[in-house]
């Protein structure tokens, strides 16, 4: 099968992106591909990776409102499962949009996710995406051997628990999959190990479902941010939103808590490379 392909990152959060306009060389993508595509030693490798497909050709759940995204984020993890949503993916989906002139570079550009609809827009290099609306839920235990921490429950589209922690380096090589409550994240769940540097200012790890360790995560960003914000007592007011730099280990995101109680990342989102391939495995 001759496909192409292309390579990006968001702060190394790493992603093989699918040219697919008409839903024609993919179809419903086969998880088994997607987990070859992604493996460090006998594929491209990356955390995940994003067919883009325009959003008439890929067959929806009827109920998820895609108005105004003519192009579709196709999301699946690096074991082959599907996300809802990605916030480093959907800006590297934007930089592709933007550099493959498929979309108006004036614009804001609507992208559909199985979160509905995100809106990216270019903040210099950078780029920034309103991810919408967030819930914040109950607090319940990770662990990672045997440590153990409270972590609050953060929806940003998909699944988080935030704990909190003295150094990063506490939870050790995040080799294996942390604990977590199955009952409170029943479709599994992202885990962020947050520590503290300095004012509106935190460093984390993240253990993403479906994909293990990876450099940085766009949604356990803005989920650390709202838990970060909740923690400081700090809401956003009509003017001023509140604002937190979250250093990741692939460089470093900012996220902001809108009047609105909107998330906005941002942050940089690169294509490295790009090709026709021969897939053989
Ligand atoms: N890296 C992404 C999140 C990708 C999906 C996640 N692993 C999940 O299963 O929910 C991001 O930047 O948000």
């Amino acid at each position: 099968m001759d496909v192409s392909w292309l390579k990006g990152h968001g702060t190394e959060n790493d992603f093989v992106l699918l040219p697919d306009p008409d839903g024609r060389v993919h179809g419903d993508l086969d998880p088994a591909f997607v987990a070859a595509l992604c493996h460090r030693r006998r594929g491209l490798g990356a955390d995940g990776v994003m067919r883009v497909v325009r959003t008439e050709a890929i067959d929806l759940d009827p109920a998820l409102d895609t108005t105004g995204a003519e192009w579709f984020m196709d999301y699946r993890n690096a074991d082959g499962s599907v996300s809802e949503m990605c916030g480093n993916g959907v800006r590297v989906f934007a930089r592709y949009l933007l550099e493959a002139g498929l979309v108006d570079v004036e614009a804001p550009i609507r992208i559909g996710t199985r979160d509905g609809v995100k809106v990216v827009t270019r903040a210099g290099d950078e780029l920034r995406v309103d991810m919408g609306p967030f819930q914040v839920g109950d607090v319940s235990e990770v662990t990672v051997g045997q440590h153990a921490w409270k972590a609050r429950e953060v929806h940003t589209g998909n699944p988080h628990a935030v704990a909190f922690v003295d150094t990063v380096a506490d939870a050790g090589p995040l080799l294996d999959q942390p604990g977590y409550d199955a009952g409170v994240y029943p479709e599994g769940v992202n885990i962020e190990f947050v520590e503290r540097r300095g004012d509106r200012h935190v460093g984390m790890r993240v253990h993403e479902r479906g994909s293990g360790e990876t450099r940085s995560c766009g949604t356990g960003a803005c989920a650390v941010g709202v838990a970060t914000a909740l923690a400081d007592g700090a809401s956003p007011t009509a003017d001023v939103p509140v604002r937190y730099r979250v250093d990741v280990p692939g460089g470093t995101l900012h996220v902001e808590w809108t009047a609105d109680d909107h998330l906005v990342l941002e942050g940089p989102a690169v294509i490295v490379a790009s090709g026709q391939m021969e897939w053989r495995a």
